[in-house]
């Protein structure tokens, strides 16, 4: 079947291709009941029950289809949204600089991605790392240096940025232009300091091992990102793209808490609520039992063990915590 004829119509939704961030973004789109199948090789898939095509693209590409407003939705992490950003903002300021015509103020308002949602997963944090045991210890230590990167544009700007405040700060020779040398690399760019390619890196830190196993250490963050759910200035169809966002907020929040159930005497219960308020308020009915009432509310799953620590504390029996497959609470 030829895809791209069917796709008249349909709201496109970007979706890393591979990587990090694949599995947890499918996982997402079960949550959400976007049902699809995926032929082999084809990076278009139409959902069966939904007027929605999904459109598998490498993560750091996604914000310039989404942006260009190509793409209504996509999935990707906030660094390389950051990075586009700041990719065309520098474009601009080249063209306005050389005379160039640029976007009316119109035409810049239709691009651009615009985040909807931080959905969470894929944390980790661009971040500047220099050798453990160099000579440079702060960023400004770096200007004017080289500097290994995959970020390139964000890399500029942070060093556009330091070199002016050192400039205005006296800190620099002022007849002296500055330039800090960015030089763009695809990968592996925690090897640029060791084989004296670069003298910093700009790169992206997780768990930091990476950065351990190359002798760097990292000196300051450019972005901190997790994934984010963006979305185009002027969506085909933005009653879609609510949808969406409503269903996949819902499975969220439906990964991130665990509903908690107990009984309370009622003289117990305002300090038995303080411990779960629920995110809008607990659940309370009365129990058959004279002076009892049973509880249920929401709670953070990473707390959840010491909500029940401080529940019996105060007297609560038959503690219960169940999953939560989906909600739609606001
Ligand atoms: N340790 C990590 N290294 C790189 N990216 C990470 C890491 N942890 C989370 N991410 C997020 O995952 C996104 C995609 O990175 P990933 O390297 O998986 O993609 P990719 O498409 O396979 O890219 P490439 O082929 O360039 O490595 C990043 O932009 C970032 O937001
Ligand atoms: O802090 P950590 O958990 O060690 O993760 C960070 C590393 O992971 C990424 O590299 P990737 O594995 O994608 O390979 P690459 O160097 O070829 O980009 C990133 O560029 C770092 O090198």
């Amino acid at each position: 079947m030829d895809l791209v004829n069917h796709l008249e119509g349909r709201l496109l939704f970007a979706v890393p291709k591979k990587g990090r961030l694949l599995q947890a973004a499918l996982n997402l789109l079960e949550g959400a009941d976007i049902q699809f199948r995926r032929e082999s090789r084809l990076d278009i898939a139409l959902v069966k029950n939904l007027p929605i095509a999904l459109v598998f693209l490498p993560a750091a590409d996604i914000p310039t289809f989404v942006g260009e407003g190509r793409v209504d939705l996509g999935i990707t992490g906030r660094d390389v949204v950051a990075e586009h950003d700041a990719a065309v903002e520098g474009l601009n300021r080249a063209s306005a600089q050389s005379g160039k015509s640029t976007p009316t103020k119109e035409e810049a308002a239709q691009k651009g991605c615009v985040e909807v949602m931080d959905l969470g997963f894929g944390a980790c944090k661009l971040q500047v790392q220099v050798p453990e045991k160099g000579k440079y210890k702060t960023p400004a230590d770096l200007i004017g240096k080289n500097i290994g990167t995959s970020f390139v544009h964000l890399a500029e700007e942070f060093f556009a940025k330091l070199e002016l405040e050192a400039d205005s700060a006296g800190g620099a020779d002022a007849t002296k232009k500055l330039k800090t040398n960015i030089i763009e690399l695809s990968g592996s760019v925690e090897a640029a300091c060791a084989l004296g390619v670069a003298d910093g890196i700009v790169d992206l830190v997780e768990s930091g091992e990476t950065m351990k196993a190359a002798g760097l250490m990292a000196i300051d963050t450019v972005v901190a990102s997790t994934a984010v759910l963006v979305k185009s200035k002027s969506p085909s169809n933005p009653a879609m793209v609510d949808l969406l966002a409503s269903r996949i907020r819902g499975v969220i929040t439906a990964q991130k808490f665990v509903l908690c159930q107990y009984n309370v005497e009622r003289t117990k219960l305002p300090q038995a609520t303080k411990i779960t308020p629920g995110k809008r308020a607990p659940t309370i009915n009365a129990l058959e039992e004279e002076g009892w009432v049973a509880v249920s509310s929401m709670v953070e799953k990473k707390r959840i063990a010491i909500v029940m620590d401080e529940l019996t504390e105060v007297g609560a029996t038959d503690i219960l915590v169940l999953d939560i497959v989906n909600t739609r609470t606001f």
